[in-house]
């Protein structure tokens, strides 16, 4: 048993101390139990238990329980149980002696417990209990007041139509030409975002959701112009990592000249792009930002890209930040991965938009204003279904393509056609057989890929103490190195992230690649694992270690360079990074917001139809030319 449950929990139930070193929930958990018990004096068994197991489901990354659910299914919380003794009794067998009426009975009782209705918002808000029970469903405080704080600023923005803008056809015709297929989602998404505060826009890569949103951007700007060339609209970018930030910032870059756009309205959408956390102005220490209902965000519009990596927090911190007359516009892919915080946010939003969801008025609506013909999407919808639009075509992965049809099976949940794909003769998938848990075929793969950023390393190493070349290596180096990258779907194992990174440091340096596999080294790609406000470097950052020598130096020394969203090279001595781990191998939850040009993707458990759909779809589509799937093989 953890010491802090120990020291904290004396006069819990032995029940709970159990569950804890049976496995079946945290330390955390336990600890907030005690909290409730000594500091809010709760002494119902029952709420403390249900305590426990609310926060369990936090740290699984959801952020409520329902109860009802729970009870037709009291195994649901643990989708790979822990080994039981076959007498200590589990939280399972507890949940099963006991009914849906009595656990409510314990809630609606209980003194850490305010029993909320889906209406009574102002009621709430000032409650202080640290649970809240709505409905059937029972939540952490924080987090039911995040999620009454996200439905309450979308279902205000949502409210109000807001009027076409002036010639929308016109424009939409110069912004998106006719191609003969219709109905154009691109062209739909961006005449439905203008009518909205609220706009989303899912789709898989490559399938234009930057396209769209760029041309939104100058359809909004050219109008805005047009009336008041002297205050264009105030546009405001931002990404959950600065990797993020920094794709879309360059793919704005490379399209905004080419906008069939006066000038004047191009030089007026912004090509730069924050981190989410710098637009809201972190403040160090605390999970609160500068900018928020007090102080809110002076912007027109905001975008924010790959919005499936936002938490519900920071969604929450983001809504609140937002006059009421700011447009948000997210975007984001719906089938990847969720973020590693609690609050799948953008896969709850666009919960049942495979089916119809248009109203007729939508549907109306966009034939009168677009033009285009959604007939057969049309079925009753929700107010926020109305201004969620999913692009379809993907432009990245052509019709022959491997990665495209793999990823498209695994979406679709086909694991027997993800399977046959591996088995094709796919010119950019491919499948690697591991043989009685041997990790030998990925150390020698790993290495070939990673030979080219070594090779151009030792190829471009600059001859004299100049900054400027030092600094022209650097942004070689990275970028060679940006072009593969080995993903893994766990963290600890032979064939998780540590595992791996020790493997195929060995291999490198075995064969000559690199000097040492441990320590500081000169070629050692580390990833950044906290935010560092000081240095500027945010989690998820990556640099490379380099031997450097700047002017005025006697003896070179071992410096790590990144590369910032908008340019610069930051050269940072090792010892001023103190969160930072390996990335010759990462987590696929990791590479959410990059893409690379090939990838190598391990699966510890087995193949495409062992690995959650999720994972393996996010995984795959982080390759622009080639993916290698490698998994043990089946027995
Ligand atoms: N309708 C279109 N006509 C011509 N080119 C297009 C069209 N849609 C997308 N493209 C091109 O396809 C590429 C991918 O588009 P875009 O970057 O907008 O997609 P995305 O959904 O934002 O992708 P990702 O999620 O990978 O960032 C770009 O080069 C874009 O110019």
């Amino acid at each position: 048993m953890s010491e802090i449950a120990t020291l904290r929990a004396p006069q819990l139930p032995a029940r709970l101390h159990q569950w804890l070193d049976g496995g079946w929930i945290r330390s955390t958990d336990l600890a907030l139990a005690a909290l409730l018990a000594e500091n809010g004096g709760e002494t119902d068994e029952v709420v403390l238990a249900l305590a426990t197991l609310v926060s369990y489901t936090v740290g699984a990354g959801h952020i409520r329980l329902p109860l009802d659910t729970l009870m037709q299914t009291p195994a649901m919380l643990w989708p790979e149980p822990p080994a039981t003794d076959g007498h200590t009794p589990t939280p399972v067998e507890w949940l099963g002696a006991l009914t849906l009426d009595t656990l409510r009975a314990h809630l609606t009782d209980a003194r850490s417990v305010e029993s909320v209705t889906a209406d009574d918002a102002a009621v709430a808000r000032d409650g202080t209990t640290p649970l809240v029970l709505q409905g059937n469903t029972l939540y952490l405080r924080r987090y039911w007041a995040n999620e009454r704080l996200i439905q309450t600023a979308l279902a205000s923005r949502l409210a109000e139509s807001l009027p076409a803008p002036s010639g929308l056809t016109d424009r939409l015709d110069g912004l998106f030409p006719r191609t003969g297929r219709e109905p154009d989602w691109q062209r739909i998404a961006c005449a439905l975002a203008t009518r909205s505060r609220f706009t989303l826009i899912t789709g898989g890569p490559g399938t234009g959701k930057t396209r769209t949103v760029l041309r939104l951007l100058g359809l909004l700007q050219a109008e805005r112009m047009d009336t008041h060339p002297e205050a264009p609209l105030r546009i405001r970018l931002a990404a959950p990592t600065g990797k993020a930030a920094a794709r879309l910032g360059e793919s704005i870059s490379g399209e905004v000249d080419a906008l069939p756009l006066p000038a004047a309205v191009r030089d007026a959408i912004p090509r730069s792009v924050s981190t989410l956390h710098r637009l809201l102005g972190p403040r160090p220490g605390s999970r609160r930002f500068r900018h928020d209902r007090d102080n809110p965000l002076h912007a027109d519009l905001v975008v924010v890209d790959e919005a499936s990596m936002i938490d519900q927090e920071l969604t929450a911190r983001l809504l609140d930040a937002l006059r009421p007359e700011t447009r948000l516009v997210l975007l984001g892919d719906k089938d990847q991965l969720a973020s590693v915080e609690a609050g799948a946010v953008l896969g709850e939003l666009c919960a049942g938009i495979e089916q119809p969801h248009y109203t007729a008025g939508t549907v109306a609506w966009v034939k009168a204003n677009s033009g285009d013909d959604i007939a057969a999407w049309q079925a009753g919808g929700s107010a926020l279904q109305q201004q969620i639009v999913r692009l379809r075509d993907s432009r990245r992965f052509g019709v022959d393509s491997g990665i495209g049809a793999l990823a498209e099976a695994v979406r679709r949940g086909d694991s027997a056609y993800a399977e046959a794909l591996l088995d094709s003769d796919a010119a950019d998938i491919q499948r690697l057989k591991l043989t009685g848990g041997d990790d030998a075929g990925i150390a020698t793969a790993a290495c070939q890929g990673y030979q080219a950023y070594l090779t151009e390393l030792q190829a471009r190493r600059p001859v004299r103490d100049d900054r400027e070349a030092t600094e022209e290596w650097a942004r070689t180096v990275l970028a060679a190195f940006s072009r593969f990258q080995v993903l893994t779907t766990v963290r600890h194992g032979p064939l998780g992230v540590t595992g791996l990174n020790a493997r195929i440091a060995a291999t490198l340096q075995q064969n000559g690649l690199i000097d040492r596999a441990s320590g500081w080294f000169e070629g050692r790609p580390v990833m950044i694992t906290r935010n560092d406000y000081e240095l500027g470097l945010m989690n998820g950052d990556i640099g490379i270690c380099l031997m450097t020598r700047l002017p005025g130096e006697q003896t070179p020394r071992l410096r790590v360079v990144f590369e910032w969203p908008d340019g610069p090279i930051r050269l940072v001595l090792p010892s001023r990074l103190d969160a930072i781990e390996s990335v010759f191998a990462m987590t696929v939850h990791k590479s959410q917001g990059s893409e690379f040009d090939h990838v190598l993707v391990v699966l510890p458990e087995g193949g495409p139809g062992r690995t959650r759909p999720e994972l393996l779809y996010t995984a795959v589509t982080r390759a622009r030319k080639g993916a290698v799937i490698a998994h043990p093989q089946a027995h």
